[in-house]
């Protein structure tokens, strides 16, 4: 059986990294986003037993997804007039988790964000093994304010995502353990441009490699 199903949102391109817009011209900063998006893909993909599936209704980030063979589950849309940015990633989320559930009973899920470059395998092995044993946790980003990935193995309760600004606080109040391992590419989102240099410092997949190098930086693949 599959160890766990892995859900990663993605919103539509011109909307994307918006923190880094004073920085990247917007066809960069799409490169940019899919580039990240293929890393963490396959990363994610040499896990193990995982299934994968990109929540979008992006169609550049749903070629990706085929491409490396994830499934696409489309974007809902907003979940109501006027509802924010953090409600509707966490709808999408939410949503993509019960259709999940729904066609395989009981399944581990893993809410990853999808802007992990320097991400290795073996950390979502062990951030995997470490939430079995209780069931919620989340991996706090860098930072130790926002969430990189929620694990919630607990077969018959909703995924309840509840991902946005501060959204470790939020999710350990939830009942998620902040797993403590030695975790730093799946820490390591990349919002801002010092989090762009902590990545290539840390060594990011060779997609993100590249679109670094076009951008002035001289790295080397991971
Ligand atoms: N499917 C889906 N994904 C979303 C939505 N909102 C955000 N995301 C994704 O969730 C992750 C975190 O989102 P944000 O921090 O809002 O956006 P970002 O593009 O990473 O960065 P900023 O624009 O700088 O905030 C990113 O991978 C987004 O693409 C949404 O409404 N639907
Ligand atoms: C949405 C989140 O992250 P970010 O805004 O840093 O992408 C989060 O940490 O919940």
């Amino acid at each position: 059986m599959t160890a766990a199903h892995v859900l990663i949102p993605v919103k539509a391109l011109g909307l994307a990294k918006s923190r880094l817009a004073h920085v990247l011209e917007p066809e960069i900063r799409a490169d940019l986003v899919l580039a990240m998006l293929r890393d963490t893909l396959d990363a994610t993909l040499a896990s193990g037993d995982l299934d994968v599936t990109i929540v979008t209704s992006d169609p550049h980030a749903a070629a990706v997804a085929s491409a490396c063979g994830a499934r696409v589950f489309p974007d809902p849309g907003p979940p109501g007039a006027g509802s924010t940015g953090a409600e509707r990633l966490n709808a999408a989320l939410n949503a993509a988790a019960a259709h999940v559930r729904h066609r395989t009973p009981g399944i581990g899920l893993i809410a990853l964000q999808a802007d992990l470059p320097a991400l290795r395998p073996h950390e979502l092995v062990s951030a995997l093994d470490d939430a079995r044993q209780v069931g919620r946790a989340i991996v706090e980003d860098h930072t130790g304010l926002g969430t990189t990935a929620l694990l919630h193995c607990v077969p018959h309760e909703p995924l309840h995502a509840m991902f946005g600004a501060d959204s470790a606080r939020r999710h350990v109040e939830s009942g998620a353990r902040a797993l403590t391992g030695d975790l730093p590419g799946l820490r390591l989102d990349v919002d801002t441009v010092a989090d762009l240099e902590a990545a290539a410092r840390l060594g990011t997949g060779p997609a993100t490699a590249s679109v670094l190098v076009r951008i002035g930086f001289a790295v080397p693949a991971k």
